[in-house]
């Protein structure tokens, strides 16, 4: 079964830790930061890949340290993404987390994971998010692609309208929803 809940966070309202420095922290810095640019992101590891270094020169709410992982780094953040190459550094900070109630990816390891990175399509404010519930990352890449292709970036202008619509209307909450409803019919 698919039990997968999902949420669009607010990153920006986060202070967010990443442990790891190398490939891992660089493709899921980057999946934060691509879609919210000024969260605030602090990323521990000994060895910090040079795309990261840059990532963090373009960001200034990115913080780096370079010094192995220690629990007091969670002291102050809301959510964690782990990808170190040590299984037992990744098992840590997640039993960590666990004991002050922390939200953790551990991304080598869906078991340990509270979350899921999904893939992302963007169509100006038309955010969809995919997931494969684990089963192939490399399917949502593709997947996204597709979709990616597949919608016009005329839809923005719809959604701008319908929000000028929405604005406008009056009535309580039933006769809003029924008008909107109508309105959006032909998107059936
Ligand atoms: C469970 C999950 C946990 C998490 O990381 O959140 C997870 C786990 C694992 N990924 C692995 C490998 C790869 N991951 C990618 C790519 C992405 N992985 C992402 C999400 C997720 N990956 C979560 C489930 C999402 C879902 O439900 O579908 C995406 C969508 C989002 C993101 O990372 O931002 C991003 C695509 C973004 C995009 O482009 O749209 C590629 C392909 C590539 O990079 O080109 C490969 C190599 C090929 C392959 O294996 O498929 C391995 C094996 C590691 C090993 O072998 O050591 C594990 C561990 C395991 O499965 O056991
Ligand atoms: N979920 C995913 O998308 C994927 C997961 N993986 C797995 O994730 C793991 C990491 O992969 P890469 O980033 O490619 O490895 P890498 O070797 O490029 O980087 C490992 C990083 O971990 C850091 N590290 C080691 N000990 C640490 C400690 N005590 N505290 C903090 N940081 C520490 C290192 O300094 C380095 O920055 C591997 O086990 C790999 O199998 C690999 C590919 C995709």
């Amino acid at each position: 079964m698919n039990t997968l809940f999902p949420i669009f966070v607010k990153t920006e309202n986060l202070h967010v830790l990443i442990v790891g420095g190398g490939y891992v922290g660089l493709e899921k810095a980057n999946a934060l930061l691509a879609n919210a640019p000024n969260t605030r992101v602090t990323l521990v590891a000994p060895e910090i890949r040079s795309e990261i270094q840059e990532l963090a020169r373009q960001h200034p709410r990115m913080e780096l340290i370079q010094e192995p992982y220690h629990e007091l780094f969670l002291a102050d953040k809301d959510l964690v993404i782990v990808g170190t190459n040590n299984k037992d550094v990744n098992r840590q900070v997640q039993q960590d987390c666990k004991t002050r109630r922390i939200l953790v990816n551990v991304a080598d390891t869906p078991d340990l994971c509270d979350f899921y990175l999904s893939s992302v399509v963007k169509k100006g404010d038309l955010k969809i998010a995919i997931s494969t519930n684990g089963k192939s990352p490399t399917f949502a890449k593709r997947f996204r692609e597709v979709l990616e292709e597949l919608l016009p970036d005329s839809l923005q202008e719809t959604l701008d309208n319908l929000t000028a619509i929405r604005n406008q209307l009056k009535g309580d909450f039933v006769q809003k929803m029924e008008k909107l409803n109508e309105i959006t019919k032909v998107l059936k």
